[in-house]
């Protein structure tokens, strides 16, 4: 139902200026596409082995993904690299899986209070890119990058525009020392308590793209009012 809900609202009325997907987990792939094929709303998943293939019982390989029709997929989430120990560089080879099997991945990255308490937002946020910009090499255009500060996801509190736009524009930074061209494209999703009343502010910032939506999108009218911000 909240699929169906996201699609007629996404239906009926004109939002020419913005997209949206909706990322699920795994076993919910076959019903996004069953439902959302054909249709303006894209989907995607929450995650992906950093291997192609192969006997890993268990894990889920970006073939599969592809399957069923993915058209992104998200890694490197902070709860991924909180609550299964990722590495940056695991994220970065399952940002290449994700690529190589012709989906585009969302590249998260993002610091914990005591790290922002500590002034390393900056390095954290710049090592965590930095080792997907390595492995992707001249692939950089097609990424997408979520900036999601731990402290914000669930939690209710954002990151002011300001505190966003500071670390959207030191990211857009380094995208732009890697390839000029693919960082002005590339677009920089802030994720963390975005909700209706807050999006807009949020989105009108210079280098905040979009919205990597939490627990806003588990309700189709907030979805389609962030939608509506972005739009
Ligand atoms: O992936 C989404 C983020 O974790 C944001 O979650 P949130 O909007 O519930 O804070």
């Amino acid at each position: 139902s909240l699929l169906a809900g996201i699609v007629a609202g996404v239906n009926a009325a004109a939002i020419p200026n913005a997209a949206c997907a909706v990322c699920a987990p795994a076993p919910y792939l076959a019903q996004c596409q069953d439902v959302l094929a054909g249709g303006p709303v894209a989907w995607g998943a929450q995650d992906v082995s950093a291997q192609p293939g192969g006997a890993y019982t268990g894990e889920v390989a970006a073939s599969m993904l592809a399957d069923f029709a993915c058209t992104y997929v998200i890694v490197g989430h902070s709860e991924r690299r909180a609550y299964h120990g990722e590495s940056s560089g695991l994220v970065a080879k399952k940002a290449v899986a994700v690529l190589d099997a012709g989906m585009t991945p969302i590249v998260c990255v993002g610091e914990t209070l005591a790290e922002r308490d500590a002034g390393q937002t900056v390095a954290v946020v710049s090592s965590q890119l930095g080792a997907v910009l390595d492995l992707v090499g001249e692939r950089v255009a097609n990424i997408v990058v979520a900036y999601e500060p731990v402290w914000a996801i669930g939690t209710g509190k954002t990151a002011t525009p300001a505190m966003a736009q500071e670390v959207h524009a030191q990211l857009r930074a380094q995208l732009t020392a890697k390839n000029a061209v693919a960082a002005e494209t590339v677009q920089i999703l802030y994720g963390g308590s975005m909700k209706p009343d807050n999006a807009l502010e949020l989105m009108a910032q210079p280098d905040i793209d979009g919205g990597l939506i939490g627990g806003a999108a588990l309700k189709a009218a907030d979805f389609l009012a962030i939608l509506h911000a972005a739009n």
